[in-house]
């Protein structure tokens, strides 16, 4: 990445003269360097066909992860989905290739022992992990996930996508992600608080209300955060700051963060139904995967709209009402979910309109539907759930969880007419309230959760404007997916291009 400004020299590629046109801070810049400057294409020279160079260079972005990390095959997913996206732009000058090339390596990446000892006093070992991807726009920003499956990989996935999440939010927000192989189920509460503790003594070095604030994921919610942020205070004589998110309102938090993840996404959704297909929410079938925070307070979002929610899932089954869940069934879900280790089949018991399907997805239960919210974990909607969805009736998908799609399942869905709404847009709003939380710890105050809630709505209509209109600059208004990264990624590279080579 070259940190000086580029020559003026004219482009040979027509740049589409458009409302972005401001944003392209690198037009005017150098054209491809010759083949032995950019080292990446000593076999092959880029095409002038402007679609073929493009193609080329994705190629070469991508190659770049997978040289460096070839059994990161999650970072290399997402690599590939934004480089994809990025193409036009990549061929319009190398400038933007070579930026990209630059946010694929994380600015710090720790790995640290976390020992704690569990009820029969044994002392246990797990690994923690964060991932301090880019303080372009902001302080490092993304959850912490407890999982089994958690790894450098699934970090390294979840902190790329969050830097572009957090542009889109339009807030002054870096990104990070990290977490633990910890596995919360079966553990009791105090085997809970001890690992969080240990946890947040080996993380606290790295962390800070201007340097890097972490907050909940899969397996880290509000009880996690107390937990965690009492330990942070301990280590650091009592001081009360701002150095986590997702706190209880009684104690420094943001009314709303709880809701916000859930909410925003059905916010996304009303605003990108009623722009594409002109149509509202009211009475529509939706069916939702997973059962956490998201799930839940998407379903009660879905409710207050109108819709009907018909499903929730979690890692054993699929619960299913077939007349929707109403507002007192939800609550039942959510009675059920909050004791720690609960399963959906405690719900079926109690709700006889019900019926459990083990060890199927949503997506294979539900013969008709209108949309579909995969609020679970990565890769949970492959090509057939999409070619089930598409036979359903389904005309929009919404991604609640990050990257629940697989590359194969968005394009079926795209090619079979569904308004595809992408993570890093449509589930924005639980980091954008963070960085409304971040914002009212820096003040001393509190806002109110209406007034957290609109702005929330604003924010989201806005992050669903940011990425339609960039998909109609560069493809066409119904490229979501496109949109959010190319005007995320804008973002990113105008930072970098101004902070110097950093
Ligand atoms: N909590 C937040 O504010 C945000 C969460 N997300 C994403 O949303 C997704 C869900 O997170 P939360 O609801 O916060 O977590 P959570 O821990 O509250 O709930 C996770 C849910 O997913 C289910 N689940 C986990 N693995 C599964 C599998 N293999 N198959 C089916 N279900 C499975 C669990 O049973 C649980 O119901 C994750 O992808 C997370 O990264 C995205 C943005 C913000
Ligand atoms: O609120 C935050 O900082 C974390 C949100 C998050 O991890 C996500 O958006 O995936």
């Amino acid at each position: 990445f070259n940190p000086l400004p580029p020559p003026r020299l004219p482009l040979t590629l027509s740049v589409k003269q458009n409302a972005f046109e401001r944003d392209l801070r690198f037009k005017g810049a150098v054209n491809f360097r010759p083949v032995e400057e950019t080292g990446y294409f000593r076999d092959e020279t880029l095409s002038c066909d402007p679609k073929v160079r493009a193609s080329q260079l994705v190629e070469a972005a991508v190659s770049v992860a997978k040289k460096r990390d070839p059994d990161q095959s999650l970072f290399i997913q997402t690599v590939t989905e934004v480089a994809t996206s990025l193409g036009p732009l990549f061929a319009e000058t190398d400038e933007y290739f070579f930026a990209f090339k630059h946010m694929l390596e994380p600015e710090q990446l720790y790995q640290f022992r976390v020992p704690w000892v569990d009820d029969s006093g044994r002392t246990r070992v797990q690994r923690g992990f964060r991932v301090q991807f880019s303080s372009a726009l902001g302080p490092y920003k993304g959850g912490l996930r407890y999982h089994p499956s958690v790894g450098v990989d699934t970090i390294k996935f979840l902190g790329f996508e969050q830097i572009f999440k957090n542009a889109l939010t339009t807030l002054n927000l870096g990104g990070g992600k990290g977490g633990s192989d910890f596995d919360p189920k079966g553990k009791s509460e105090a085997e809970i608080m001890r690992f969080c503790q240990s946890f947040m003594t080996a993380l606290e070095p790295y962390i800070g209300p201007n340097r890097d604030v972490p907050a909940g994921d899969i397996g880290v919610g509000g009880r996690e955060i107390g937990y965690l942020f009492g330990q942070y205070k301990r280590l650091n004589q009592g001081r009360f700051e701002g150095v986590l998110t997702g706190k209880s309102a009684d104690w420094g938090g943001s009314y709303v963060r709880p809701e916000a993840t859930g909410w925003g996404l059905v916010f996304f959704s009303e605003e990108a139904m009623k722009d594409l297909k002109g149509e509202k929410l009211k009475n529509k079938r939706c069916a939702l995967s997973g059962s956490g925070n998201v799930a839940q307070f998407a379903a009660q979002q879905l409710l207050k709209l109108g819709a009907v929610p018909v499903t929730f899932s979690d890692s054993s089954g699929t619960i299913y009402e077939p007349d929707g869940f109403t507002v007192e069934k939800l609550d039942l879900l959510m009675e059920v979910k909050a004791v720690r280790g609960a399963r959906l089949t405690d719900y079926a018991a109690k709700s006889p309109t019900s019926s459990y399907h083990a060890g199927a997805r949503p997506w294979s239960v539900v013969d008709e539907l209108d949309l579909a919210f995969p609020c679970a974990t990565q890769n949970e909607l492959e090509e057939q759930d999409a070619i089930n969805l598409i036979k359903a009736g389904c005309i929009g998908v919404f991604e609640g969880a990050n990257m629940p799609t697989t590359p194969g399942a968005v394009e079926i869905l795209e090619a079979g007419g569904c308004v595809f709404g992408p993570a890093k847009a449509a589930n924005a709003g639980g980091v954008a309230v963070s960085g409304l939380e971040m914002a009212q710890n820096a003040q001393m105050t509190q806002w109110t959760g209406d007034d957290v809630e609109k702005k929330l709505n604003a924010i989201m209509k806005d992050i669903y404007h940011q990425c339609a209109d960039c998909a109609e600059t560069y493809h066409d208004r119904t490229q979501i997916k496109e949109g959010a990264n190319i005007a995320a990624f804008l973002k990113v590279a105008a930072a970098l291009r101004e902070q110097g080579a950093v």
